[in-house]
Formats: C-alpha cells, structure tokens, sequence
C-alpha cells in the first residue's frame, strides 16, 4: 500500500511553519521544511483521537526539538513512491487511519452554517480540506451564493434521525455544531431555546459518540456569572450564568467533558467573547452593538447603544475566532490537557470603542438608552483570561481594537458609499433569502 502524497497548497500554514522554526533550525531546504510541516499537520488531525504511538512519536520529537527522530519518521512517510512497508503497528495503524479518511481529509458537517461564523469557517475549512469535503447545514432557505460554493444539506438539529442519516450518507468525521439562539434572542423565548440549545446538542452528541466524530461545539463569556471573577475571567471558577443562554452552554461544556471521560468522545469547545464581522449579521447576542456601531457610525455618523457608555466586554475578530476553531480542531487529541479553552481577543467599553471609531470618522457621536441586554451584560466578564490556551496550543490573537476598527471600517465602507456597490456587496454577503 503507498501513502498518499499530500498537494503543496495543504502544507502553507504560516503558523504551523513558525511553530516548527521554533523546534527546527531553517539551514533546511525550505521545501523539506515545508514537506514536514505538511506530513506534521496530516498526522495532526488524521489520528488524533486514536491513542497513536506513532503520532505520539512523532509530536514528541517535535516537542523537544529532536529533529532527526522527527525528519526519519517523516522521512518513511513522505517518500512519495516508496511502498509503505513497516512491520510496527503504529505506522500500519497510521495508514489504516488514512484509509478511513477520504484522501487524508476529514469531511466536515456545519450545522447551524448559514449565521455569523458558520459560512466564514465552512470557506477556512473547506480551503483547507476541499469544497466537497465540508457540508453546510441549517433550517433556513440558502442564497444561491452559498450553494453554489459547495455542499448544503437541511438539517434541524431537534431531528435526530435527520442528522443521523447526513453523518451516515456523507461519511463525516468532524461535526461543529453552530446552531444556537443566542443570548438576547434565547431570553424571549425560553422554550424554544432551551431545546435548540440544549436538546439540540445532546442530539450532536450522542450521534458524535456513536460514530467516532470529532466534536467542536463553541462556549461563551455567558458562560459565566456574576459570582465568577469578571476581571479577569480564568479558565476555571464559579459559574452560575443567569441567561437560559449561559445556561445551556454550562451544560454543553459539562456534558461534553462528561462524555470524553467516560466514553473518550473527542469534545472540543472553545469558549468566545462577542465576535465583530462585516460579512455577516450578528444573531440576537448582547455583544451585537460592537457591530451594527460600525454600520450606524458609516451610514448615520451617529449610533444609539443599548449598553451604557462602561460597560467593558471582551471581543475578538472573526478572522482570529475561525482561526482559533482550525487551530484547535487540528491539534492532536493528546495534546490537549483541557477540553474546554476561553479564547479571547481585546476588551473594551462603548466609549473606548467610539473613541477608536472617531480616528477614522471624526464627526461620529454615540448616544445610550441601555436596555434589557444591560442586565445580561453586567454578569458577564469583562476581561476574559485565555492564558491556558495560549500555553496549551500556543493561542495568539492577532487583532487588537485599532486593527479591529480599521478593517471593519474599511470592509464595510464600499456597502455606504455607492449605490451599486452597496447593492452587490448585500447580495454577496447574504447567506439566506
Ligand atoms: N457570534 C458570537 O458573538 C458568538 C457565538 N458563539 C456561539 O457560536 C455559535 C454560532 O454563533 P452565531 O453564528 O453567531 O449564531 P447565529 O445566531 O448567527 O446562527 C445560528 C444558526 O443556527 C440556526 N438554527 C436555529 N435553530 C436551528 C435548528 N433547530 N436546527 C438547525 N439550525 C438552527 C439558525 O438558523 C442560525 O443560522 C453558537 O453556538 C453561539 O452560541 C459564542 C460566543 C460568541
Ligand atoms: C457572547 C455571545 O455569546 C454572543 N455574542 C451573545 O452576545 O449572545
């Protein structure tokens, strides 16, 4: 049997290859260096929720800079048209693994994909794994834009046999489960929430158990509550959130542990403040004014917020959230000493953020009428505290509130300048009709 060769354009993450710089010393030919970081990354997301010797082998290696173990265990596997002979059972189970994988790739099921971040992770995963291969779902009616980018299947998460049949018709490996009522949205309507909230993932979990799936389900600053320690909020300590919302999420991140202890399910979840983007509509959270300030302040110079004027969160931008999603989906199940990770990007209060906002747009004036998301604001952190997952997977945001600010603005600016363009950017940036 031959390994497979993986195509260059799998092996260019900047990120990966600074890691490796940090082990490797570059007087290699960089397109060695390139080829182990591929062969690395493969490895990476092929086995990791397998106890794999030979994966472990190899990420050890790598951790303590031991470059020839790592570069002759790369070595047998790289060479692209040797035959894969080895009588030790770890290299057999690799290329068992890569059997199961079509073409080493993982093939991806997004439910909940047509909000704010599933349609910006579906285009991350599927350059990294292929179009074909990352399956968007939702309940709602698609744009032809999105279906026209690659698979999109309807799915409700409250139907267990819906998903059921997707996971086994479409062989997925890995299911991010989006679907959620956030937090202003969830507390007018309890009931509804609490079963796509809660009802929802125990669907995705159990079907996540059942076939083996890697499962990456997000958390929430709502997570916590005013009896956490909210500046700053470190990974573990009290929480008592009181949104059905926060909740939920309590339960998802306790339940998800739950299962990889006892059943050894590969739950992932990452817990994320508000998150700012411009392609897409925030659905219903608190944190949504750090948005639609941008919009207001482009269209109106003017911005009436709901949040009174110190009301500090914890934000980060969509290109860092999906980032931090790819990152830890592809670290190697062992690696992970924690399931659950606070992530965070820059906190800031709607002062700081109009003053930011001014540099740009001078004459911008903010005005506040706090309403009912004030009192869910105020149980929430205000500084988020992400230390272990910078030392555990070496997380590193890479957006502070200037940079923030200056491409949301720039993004957004086109859609209040001219007509046409505003015209075409609403179409293209629409997920559904
Ligand atoms: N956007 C943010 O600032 C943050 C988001 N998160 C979490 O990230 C995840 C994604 O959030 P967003 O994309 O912002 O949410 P969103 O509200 O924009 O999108 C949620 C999607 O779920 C879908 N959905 C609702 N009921 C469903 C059902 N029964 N079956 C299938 N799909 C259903 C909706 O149609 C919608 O497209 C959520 O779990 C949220 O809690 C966590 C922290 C911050
Ligand atoms: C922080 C979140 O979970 C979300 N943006 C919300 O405000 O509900």
């Amino acid at each position: 049997m031959e390994v497979p060769l993986y195509p260059i354009y799998r092996l260019n993450s900047p990120h990966t290859i600074s890691q490796l710089n940090t082990f490797l010393p570059l007087e290699e030919n960089p397109t060695d260096i390139h080829t182990v970081v591929g062969l690395i990354q493969d490895v990476r997301f092929g086995v990791s929720n397998l106890a794999f010797p030979m994966f472990r082998s190899t990420f050890i290696a790598l951790s303590k800079g031991d470059r020839n173990v790592l570069l002759r265990k790369t070595a047998v596997l790289s060479g692209s048209n040797k035959n894969f002979h080895s009588s030790t059972p770890s290299l057999q189970a690799l290329q068992r693994h890569f059997d199961n994988y079509d073409e080493g790739r993982p093939r991806i099921l997004i439910t909940g994909s047509l909000g704010q971040l599933g349609s910006g992770l579906a285009r991350v995963f599927r350059q990294k794994y292929g179009q074909e291969n990352v399956f968007m779902s939702d309940i709602r009616k698609p744009s032809r834009d999105i279906t026209s980018r690659g698979p999109y299947i309807f799915a409700d998460v409250l139907d267990y046999k819906c998903l059921q049949k997707i996971i086994v018709t479409h062989r997925i490996d890995w299911l991010v489960h989006f679907s959620a009522l956030l937090s202003a949205v969830a507390e007018q309507n309890v009931g509804l929430s609490m079963k796509v909230n809660i009802e929802g993932t125990h669907n995705v979990m159990e079907l996540a158990n059942q076939y083996g799936l890697r499962l990456f389900i997000p958390s929430t600053i709502a997570a916590f509550g005013p009896e956490s320690p909210r500046n700053p909020t470190p990974n573990l300590c009290i929480q008592r959130p009181k949104t059905i919302y926060g909740v939920a999420k309590v339960h998802t991140e306790l339940l998800g542990e739950y299962y990889h202890h006892k059943y050894g399910l590969d739950f992932r979840c990452l817990r994320f403040p508000g998150v700012l983007s411009s392609d897409t509509h925030p659905g219903g959270g608190t944190t949504d004014y750090a948005i639609q300030i941008f919009h207001d302040a482009l269209k109106n110079g003017h911005y009436t917020n709901y949040l009174r004027p110190d009301t500090r969160l914890p934000m980060m931008h969509i290109d860092d959230c999906l980032r931090s999603v790819a990152e830890i989906m592809e670290m190697p199940s062992e690696a992970l000493p924690q399931r659950t990770y606070n992530v965070t990007g820059v906190s800031f209060t709607p002062v700081e953020l109009g003053e930011e906002i001014r540099k740009s747009i001078p004459h911008f004036m903010q005005d506040y009428r706090p309403d009912h998301r004030q009192a869910i604001a105020e149980t929430w952190p205000e500084v988020f505290d992400d230390t272990e997952a910078q030392q555990d997977w070496n997380w590193r945001p890479e957006f502070d509130l200037e940079r923030m600010c200056q491409v949301m603005l720039d993004d957004l600016r086109p859609l209040y300048q001219e007509p046409a363009m505003k015209y075409l950017r609403v179409l293209t940036a629409s997920c559904y009709e």
